[in-house]
């Protein structure tokens, strides 16, 4: 049986814009189709031979029975796929890849320029497609009917073989070589009340707070394109003045202003980029435009406007005397060399975040990459048996679309963290082990969500406590929506990891992400910590949970009030998630006494901003 498969797209370009790549979901649809129990990940990669080889040989370690490559398998310089291939595989199936190539020959010539390799290691099965959507889809047809019958066979011949390297292996081998040792088939044995204590949130904030301390801050240089939002890590100082010549401020003639008004000669013009080459003496001018340099001899600019053609030659091209209509004054209309920034200023200072404007100083000045604060790298994992790829058009029977994954994605990108994702684990101890190890490989701070509460395939914590060895922190927090909420750590190839395992419904993954890692990452990073809070009047009477509640709201700014006015976006619960879109707040709402169940239209609460703040009077 085909239990996990790996598919992976091999392209510069798609790596860096992974919205390009249509052949990995054109493979992914084949085998979720094909396999439809198997576990798969999809990877880009960029074409680095190593980077190729070492994700090849992690999958093959991690018991991955078939791995799908596109791309990378032509005649360009960076095409690699072939050889990272070649170097990880122990027997070569050269016959899988002919068969590919007859086919393909006879709808192009062009199949002749691929390269592609098939091979085994270990108990994977390695085929090489090409890049293209349309080659990839003609391949597959050829080889998916010996697919299954291949693995098998593959399975059988090195299962004496893997016995003994197990055996070799010992106990001591990472989680994500060996199967879980979650065991979920005792069901009627499952708790009946979750182990994990109710933290009150100040406790949760105290406990990611004082963790987060562990996160080691680096330094590393960018180019200047990418800091946008980022936390400089030194002063920059200007190494050049700006402007590095006089310029002039208008279109005009640059003159001596103590010539004063009067008629000139016109002995030059100089457009912007050009350098003036013959000095100016009294009486004489230069045409100049706006950004052009100040012929020397020359102080100051009149405006075109000021000045009156006195005579021109006679075919019109060219001006030989002007009048200065009006005294001009010394270094009137021109900027001085570094009157803007001058050699030595600090350009951006040592944790400013950088905006776009700092940007476009700093390209004006001569930097191509700066140092910044080096941000925790962040991995978004899905998990849940009832997910599949919003990118699948159909609908399956019992299914939803993962929605969390891509929400947290643009979370976290709208406040100014980048993130990798990881795919979607499915509720079963071992794959969400695996899942688990390949995303900590990737990051420092995971963020998952689904399966944090009390169902018996709700798996996160136990997999992250038995499998991954980590400590949790806190496991459930009084608070709505997010109440299974839970923090924990781990070493994982020597490194600690900080893991956010969020609850699966989306309204609770969208808050509590904002509450808990957005918040973290604003912490470590400098970047505000803390979101900014304000007080709100309540628009309209609201029911309070038991729980303290983090509502959703927008704000409207009435002329006739101090205070902006908060109305929550409908139905609060934790699926809805209609009830965060376009939400400016979290309104921190108590929980319910018995005295006090609600709250009145008028009453003054506290309000995080956490999203944008629309500036509309009413
Ligand atoms: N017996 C109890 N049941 C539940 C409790 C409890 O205390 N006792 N807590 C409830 C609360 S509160 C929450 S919140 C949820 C948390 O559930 P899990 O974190 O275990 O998440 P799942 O069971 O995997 O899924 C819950 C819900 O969310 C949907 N989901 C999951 N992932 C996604 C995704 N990526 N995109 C869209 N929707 C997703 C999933 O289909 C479920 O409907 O538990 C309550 N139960
Ligand atoms: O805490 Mo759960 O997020 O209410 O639905
Ligand atoms: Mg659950």
């Amino acid at each position: 049986m085909v239990k996990a498969i790996a598919i992976i797209t091999v392209s510069d370009s798609c790596f860096k814009d992974n919205s390009k790549d249509t052949s990995g979901p054109t493979l992914l649809e084949f085998v979720t189709e094909k396999f439809p129990e198997a576990n798969v990940h999809t990877i880009i990669l960029p074409d680095e031979k190593e980077i190729i080889e070492r994700e090849l040989k992690y999958f093959c370690n991690s018991n991955v029975d078939l791995i799908l490559t596109t791309g990378g398998t032509g005649l360009s310089p960076r095409d690699v796929t072939p050889e990272a291939t070649k170097a990880v595989i122990q027997k070569e199936v050269p016959a899988l890849t002919i068969a590919m190539t007859i086919e393909s020959l006879k709808k192009t010539p062009m199949a002749m320029l691929s390269r592609a390799v098939a091979g085994i290691r270990d108990r994977t099965l390695i085929i090489n497609f090409p890049g293209s959507q349309k080659a990839v889809t003609e391949c597959i047809e050829v080889v998916k009917t010996v697919l299954t019958h291949a693995i098998s066979l593959i399975n059988n011949e090195l299962a004496e073989v893997r016995t003994v390297h197990e055996k070799m292996q010992g106990d001591h081998v990472c989680p994500h070589k060996m199967n879980s040792k979650v065991d979920i088939s005792k069901v009627a044995l499952r708790p009946r009340e979750s182990p994990y204590p109710m933290l009150e949130m100040t406790e949760a904030f105290n406990i990611i707070d004082a963790v987060m301390m562990q996160w080691v801050e680096q330094v590393e240089s960018i180019p200047i394109k990418d800091t946008v939002c980022r936390v400089v890590a030194q002063d920059i100082i200007a190494k050049e003045p700006m402007p590095p010549f006089p310029a002039s401020v208008k279109d005009g003639y640059a003159c001596l202003s103590m010539d004063g008004a009067g008629v000139r000669k016109v002995r030059a013009a100089v457009t912007a980029g050009e350098t003036p080459l013959t000095p100016l003496g009294p009486g004489e001018c230069a045409r100049v435009n706006t950004g052009a340099p100040l012929p020397l001899g020359t102080d100051c600019v009149v405006q075109v406007e000021d000045t009156k053609l006195i005579k021109a030659s006679d075919d019109h091209v060219t001006e030989l005397e002007i009048e200065v209509l009006v005294a001009p004054q010394p270094h009137q209309d021109v900027r001085a060399i570094g009157s803007d920034i001058p050699v030595g200023s600090l350009l951006v200072e040592k944790g400013d975040v950088i905006d776009s404007a700092q940007i476009g100083v700093l390209a004006g000045a001569g930097f191509q990459s700066i140092p910044v604060m080096a941000y925790p790298k962040v991995a978004i994992l899905s998990t849940g048996n009832e997910l599949q790829e919003p990118s699948e058009e159909t609908l399956r029977p019992s299914h939803i679309r993962d929605s969390n994954r891509i929400m947290l994605k643009a979370l976290f990108k709208e406040h100014g963290y980048d993130s990798v994702d990881c795919g979607i684990a499915r509720d079963e101890p071992t794959a969400l082990a695996h899942a688990i190890a390949r995303a900590l490989a990737r990051c420092d701070v995971l963020v998952c969500t689904g399966g944090v509460s009390m169902g018996d395939r709700d798996l996160l914590k136990p997999v992250l406590a038995n499998d991954f060895g980590a400590e949790i922190h806190f496991g459930r927090v009084r608070m709505k929506p997010g109440k299974p909420s839970t923090f924990a750590t781990c070493k994982f190839e020597g490194k600690m990891k900080f893991i956010f395992a969020l609850p699966g419904n989306p309204v609770s993954a969208y808050v509590c992400c904002l509450l808990f890692p957005v918040r973290a990452l604003r912490q470590c990073t400098r970047r505000g910590g803390e979101f900014a809070r304000c007080g709100v009047r309540l628009a309209h009477h609201v029911a309070l949970d038991p729980r303290p509640e983090y509502a959703r709201a927008v704000l409207r700014f009435p002329r006739v009030d101090d205070l902006p006015h908060a109305t929550l976006l409908g139905n609060q619960c934790s699926s809805r998630l209609m009830s965060a879109c376009g939400a400016s707040v979290l309104l921190e709402l108590p929980g319910a006494t018995d005295g006090v169940t609600g709250l009145a239209a008028g009453t003054v609460v506290s309000a995080l901003i956490t999203g944008r703040i629309d500036l509309t009077r009413l």
